[in-house]
């Protein structure tokens, strides 16, 4: 038997199998074997992917990455952001590869890869699924557009695709320490009370992937599925932004209804509509900043910011200036929101926040 057909024995069973207290054991190892074979279905692909199309350098402060079904609009919004044509058509896979493009924001540069539609069974090689899988792992944020005419049984499918693949779309990494040992046995902790998993399951899990020695942890009330993606490290977790394209063509209660939804937006490409929105709830996904730096007795240099993460300390931004500033950082003077007083004096590990300006002094 091939690993596909293991891979779907196993899917039958699960979804064969009641959820209840007395099966629970079972179905945490089924899923177990499952992540098994659908790593293994992964690695050996990643040779082939060379110089097909999909491998674009990575390039500007941040990459988005278009999922989507065939013709719901991927390429238009890329052609409409960017300078960079895509050809579009009323066709299904009009896309046949990656097709870069460049976002000007905020004086950031965002790359966008327009890339082929996918289908159901993407990530098990239907159509160019794997490369496109394999090039959203690369993004910081995946971009899934949705046709806003169409049932919303896509986004739940491809959300399966995405998923089946170690792509985590707007989640935490479970809060799970794991190590692997070389002696000792299993040793289990918790610090919260547990109601999804118990210590018999988690040895069994462990037994599964033939981990014998090894110190867990659970740090929050998490479930095996959440156990089995740290123990499989290969976890990517991402924001994701659900875009419903074509709402010039549902009613004004429909796209109502789908603008409340978390984590998405409405826009028509083709009518040019909310695309100043999406871009800025496409800036605090990326969780991109501005840090402005400024010379004594100078104003602030407005017109060339630094591009930096949501988090950053002042170290960073020493990083970003020179490589060597660190070793001459005395202590820096910060204008704007992360200090109660502007401008304010502070240390190497005081954290930025958007637009704030920045002036090192040094030893
Ligand atoms: N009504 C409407 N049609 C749109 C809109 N945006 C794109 N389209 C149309 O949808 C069709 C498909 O657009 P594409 O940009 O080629 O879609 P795609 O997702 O790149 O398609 P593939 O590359 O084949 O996966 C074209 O006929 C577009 O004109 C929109 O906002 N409203
Ligand atoms: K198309
Ligand atoms: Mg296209």
């Amino acid at each position: 038997m091939g690993i596909l057909d293991k891979i779907s024995e196993i899917e039958k069973e699960i979804s064969r199998t009641q959820k209840n207290k007395a099966t629970e054991y079972h179905l945490g190892l089924l899923k177990a074997k499952l992540a098994k074979y659908r790593s293994q279905l992964l690695e050996p692909s990643k040779k082939s992917e060379k110089g097909d199309g999909f491998d674009v350098l990575k390039s500007g402060d941040a990459r988005v990455a278009l999922i989507g079904f065939p013709s719901v609009g991927k390429s238009t919004l890329l052609s409409t952001l960017t300078k960079t044509e895509s050809e579009a058509a009323s066709y299904e896979f009009t896309t046949l590869t990656c097709i870069p493009g460049v976002i000007e924001y905020n004086g950031a540069n965002i790359q966008l890869l327009d890339l082929p539609g996918i289908i159901e069974g993407a990530s098990q090689g239907k159509g160019r699924g794997r490369q496109v899988i394999a090039v959203a792992r690369t993004a910081d944020l995946v971009l899934m557009m949705l046709d806003a005419t169409k049932q919303d049984v896509q986004r739940q499918l491809l959300e399966k695709e995405l998923e089946s693949v170690g792509i985590r779309l707007n989640k935490q990494k479970p809060n799970i320490y794991f190590k692997i040992k070389k002696g000792g046995g299993i040793s289990f902790n918790s610090t919260c009370p547990l109601t999804k998993i118990d210590e018999k399951l988690v040895q069994m899990i462990l037994h599964e992937y033939k981990i014998f020695n090894a110190e867990v942890l659970f740090r929050e009330d998490c479930t095996a599925d959440e156990l089995i993606d740290v123990i499989c490290a290969n976890r990517v977790y991402l924001p994701c932004l659900y875009v419903y394209n074509k709402i010039d063509q549902i009613s004004i209660e429909e796209v109502n209804r789908i603008a409340r939804q978390a984590h998405s937006v409405v826009v028509s490409c083709n009518m040019k509509l909310n695309l100043d929105y999406l871009l800025e709830v496409l800036w605090e996904y990326l969780s991109l900043i501005r840090v402005y730096t400024k010379k004594p007795g100078q104003p602030p240099d407005f017109a060339d910011g630094l591009i930096l993460r949501k988090g950053v300390s002042v170290e960073h931004v020493c990083h970003a200036i020179h490589r060597n500033l660190v070793q001459a950082f005395k202590y820096a003077l910060v204008w704007g929101t992360s200090t109660k007083y502007s401008p304010q004096r502070v240390g190497i590990s005081h954290i930025m926040h958007d637009e704030d300006v920045i002036q090192v002094v040094k030893k």
